[in-house]
């Protein structure tokens, strides 16, 4: 049913950072409503906040039905239909119902999608929301083999939790979890895959890796055999050379020449934001990766219209220590900043841009283990001008830190490390560390002694 109504605030998106906008504005707004316009018949919350460090924040995400969120800000109004249409120069938006939104701000948190190697081959699934997870269950209940093309976060989390079906992993680097850890970090997690599979009984999990230095693309490319991982990461995992004899559905060919048949194949090799093709037919500046360029007031460069989350890119000068990349808490804390901005933008009240994005900080888990990035965590952007101390207890813990002028700039802590707070605030405050040289590492002083 066609309809037509003038709102102040329009956020479209119904994943983590237009839900976390969305409150923001009707809890601030509540006179107002506020109009959440989403494509997905659940919205995603996020729920067990805590505030770790002064930075560092873990959390659950629920999929709830969009109820959950009315009878919670009775001023905001969730619609499910996806936008069809914006025209940034008059203000308006229209719904795949037939809603016509004529905002006075709009905030557009449409997500990203998987960036399939290739698209509509059936044999090739991305993963990202709940339908494609189900599928993807689907397919590997039949399954004897998949191939996971890609190094990241899906890829990681991939290879470890998928039981009774053979994985080949196929990555392009010389070591594992690239978006996310150096070569020693994936040093001290490679033996977690074989271990795992003694220690839980796996009778069929096998992973194997099929790596390749040039750096290509996979399917028909040429190129060499990679190196080696090193010299743990076959133990305890079956080897077999050959290519299997009989037919598969699908074969990929990786640029080491190598042939293998699979039932199907991942492609954990990244998202791309959501842009088209309802933004389309307007004036938006895209950065390189193709997502909505924001400026510190996550503004795009449509007039009242924002963006959070997967969609956007930081389009401002970063703090040192910041980067962005594509996570649950970024998506967060953008949503929820590009709500404050809209407010101080309405009340016409100044406001700066949030100490959130001073520091790069990440909880996660990747191999059962606790995982924390701080900062400059792989010395990104810092050329050779950086230098690295590592502590490592082989099946226990990972400590790295990275140091340039003798300043802190970035860590990586895996295990239960107790370490985030106090390394967060040395990377804060900048203090000149020189003279500790590797004693800041050193496991038998309480390094928060030190710094009291
Ligand atoms: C398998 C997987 C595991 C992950 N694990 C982690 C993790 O452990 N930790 C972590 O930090 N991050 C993780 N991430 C990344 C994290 O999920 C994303 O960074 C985050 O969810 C992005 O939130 P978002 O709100 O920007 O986008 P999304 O969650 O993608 O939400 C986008 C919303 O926009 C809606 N939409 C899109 N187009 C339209 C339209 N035209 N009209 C109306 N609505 C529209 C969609 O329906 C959806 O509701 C993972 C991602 C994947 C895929
Ligand atoms: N626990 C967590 O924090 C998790 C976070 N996520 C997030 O979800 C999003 C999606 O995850 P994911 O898909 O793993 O994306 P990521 O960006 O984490 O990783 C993509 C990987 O694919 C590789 N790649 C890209 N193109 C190709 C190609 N043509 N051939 C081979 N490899 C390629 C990339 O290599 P290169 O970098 O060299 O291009 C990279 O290793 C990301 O934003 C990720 O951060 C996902 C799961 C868990």
């Amino acid at each position: 049913m066609a309809s037509e109504k003038q709102v102040t605030f329009v956020i479209v998106g119904g994943g983590i950072a237009g839900v976390t906008c969305a409150e923001q504005i009707a809890s601030q707004f509540t006179s107002d409503e506020v109009y959440l316009l989403t494509a997905s018949p659940l919205v995603k919350t996020v729920t067990n906040f805590k505030q770790v460090s002064k930075t560092l924040e873990e959390f659950d995400i629920e999929e709830q039905p969009s109820s959950v969120l009315e009878e919670k800000y009775p001023n905001l109004k969730v619609v499910q239909s996806a936008v069809k249409l914006l025209r940034a120069k008059e203000h308006l938006l229209q719904t795949e119902n037939g809603q016509t939104f004529h905002y006075r701000k709009l905030c557009i948190c449409s997500g990203a999608r998987p960036k399939l190697l290739t698209q509509d081959n059936p044999h090739v699934l991305g993963i990202r929301d709940t339908d494609s997870a189900q599928e993807f269950q689907k397919r590997l209940s039949k399954a004897k083999r998949i191939v996971v093309i890609g190094n990241g976060g899906i890829a990681l989390e991939l290879v470890y939790e998928v039981e009774g079906c053979e994985v080949i992993w196929a990555i392009k680097d010389k070591a594992i979890g690239n978006t996310f850890f150096d070569a020693g970090a994936a040093q001290f997690l490679i033996p977690s895959l074989g271990a795992d599979k003694k220690d839980r009984s796996l009778p069929c999990k096998r992973a194997r890796y099929a790596t390749d230095k040039t750096g290509a693309g996979h399917s028909g490319a040429s190129g060499e055999l990679g190196s080696a991982l090193g010299p743990d990461w076959h133990e305890g995992i079956e080897l077999r050379g050959a290519v299997q004899v009989w037919l598969w559905p699908a074969y990929v060919q990786l640029t080491n020449k190598k042939i293998y048949g699979c039932d199907f194949v991942v492609s954990a090799t990244g998202v791309v934001p959501n842009t088209d093709p309802f933004l389309n037919g307007n004036n938006f500046k895209l950065a390189e990766d193709h997502g909505l360029r924001v400026d510190d007031h996550m503004r795009t460069s449509e007039q009242d219209v924002y963006a959070a989350g997967d969609v956007c890119t930081a389009g401002w000068e970063p703090s040192a220590l910041w980067q962005q990349m594509r996570l649950w808490t970024q998506a967060r804390q953008m949503g929820w900043y590009a709500a404050r901005c809209m407010a101080a933008d309405v009340q016409e009240e100044a406001i700066e841009l949030d100490f959130c994005f001073e520091l790069f900080s990440h909880i996660t888990k990747f191999f059962n283990y606790k995982v924390v990035l701080l900062g400059k965590f792989n010395a990104q952007g810092l050329g050779q001008d950086h230098e690295l101390l590592v502590r490592c207890t082989k099946g226990q813990e990972y400590v790295k830190v990275v140091l340039t002028g003798g300043r802190m700039v970035g860590a990586v802590l895996i295990g239960e490390t107790d370490l985030e707070e106090t390394f967060e605030n040395l990377i804060l405050n900048q203090m000149d560390l020189s003279r500790y040289g590797e004693e800041l590492l050193n496991p038998n002083i309480d390094i928060e002694d030190y710094f009291d």
